[in-house]
């Protein structure tokens, strides 16, 4: 996981970088963690992609609530984007991504062939998104085993090098890293969840008392059977204790150890044993 410091000097030099690499490319892939979509975006994207052909990525879609993910995609489609449920870890979804950019930039190349150029290259794409939501894991995984860098092309940097994805699809190997929106308290907690920033950074009992109200409303059921619970009591104290004795978190003087609690919560839900998850809907967006 990278460990950047987000300075203001630091974001806009990661904007300045991005906005370098679009001059080479045809579309961006926007890479979201399907989890939380809104909290993983980065504040300014629109204002960094400008016009730029953009295909949003829902990845970690394996962990993420099908039923949610479905209204994500809808919710997209409605602001005219084509958003993608993958996972870039197993690969599912992701053999659709060239034909999906490749559908975005129909009529630029249409209009190249119209200039007479018979064979378009191929679709050159970049992937932006803010650490740990999956960048480094879809390049792999779209490079595949054929991982061929095709080498410098003439008047590009030298540092850009291109992985040549199937025949269709050029893919420029370093991604964008672009910071979250972290000013926002909600956002912070959604993404130390979902595991996006550090837990050093978070108190993990104030983290996991944010996801065990978040699952008191939304995933009641979940809790219940993960923790052998009768009810889910209102009070989160009252909640850290039940789980706490069911689960043996005891301090020496047989009080509930609170910080073993929270260790546990956080732990099963980046490890879904409280099944699949999504913090953030459009319907409910909280
Ligand atoms: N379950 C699941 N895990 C994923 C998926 N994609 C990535 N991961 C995991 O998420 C973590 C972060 O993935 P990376 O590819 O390192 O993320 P990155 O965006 O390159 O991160 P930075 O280098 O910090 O910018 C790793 O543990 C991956 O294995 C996915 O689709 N599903």
């Amino acid at each position: 996981m990278a460990t950047i410091q987000w300075f203001p000097g630091h974001m806009a030099k990661a904007k300045r970088e991005v906005q370098e690499k679009l001059k080479w490319i045809d579309v961006a892939f926007e890479l979201l963690d399907a989890r939380v979509p809104m909290s993983s975006r980065n504040p300014m994207i629109d204002e960094i992609l400008g016009q730029k052909p953009r295909l949003v990525l829902l990845n970690k879609a394996d962990m993420a609530d099908e039923a949610v993910t479905e209204q994500w995609i809808r919710y997209f489609r409605e602001q005219g984007k084509t958003a993608i449920a993958i996972d870039a870890q197993s690969g599912t979804g992701v053999r659709q991504l060239a034909a999906a950019a490749k559908e975005m930039v129909k009529d630029k190349f249409a209009k190249m062939r119209a200039k007479g150029i018979k064979n378009p290259r191929p679709v050159r794409a970049l992937i932006v998104g803010i650490p740990n939501v999956g960048k480094s894991t879809l390049i792999n995984r779209l490079a595949g085993r054929h991982i061929a860098k095709t080498g410098d092309k003439p008047g590009v940097t030298k540092a850009q090098q291109w992985i040549k994805v199937g025949k269709e699809m050029e893919l420029l190997d370093t991604p964008g890293i672009l910071w979250p929106k972290f000013e926002d308290e909600d956002v912070g907690y959604k993404l130390a969840v979902t595991g996006a920033i550090k837990d050093e950074i978070l108190n993990g009992q104030d983290v996991a008392v944010y996801a065990l109200r978040f699952l008191s409303a939304h995933y009641p059921e979940r809790l219940l059977s993960r923790y052998d619970l009768d009810d889910i009591p209102a009070d989160i104290i009252a909640l850290f204790e039940a789980i706490g004795r069911r689960r043996g978190c005891l301090t020496a003087g047989g009080g509930v150890d609170y910080d073993k609690v929270a260790e546990i919560v956080l732990s099963d839900i980046r490890t879904e044993k409280l099944g699949r998850l999504s913090f953030e809907a459009p319907a409910l967006r909280t």
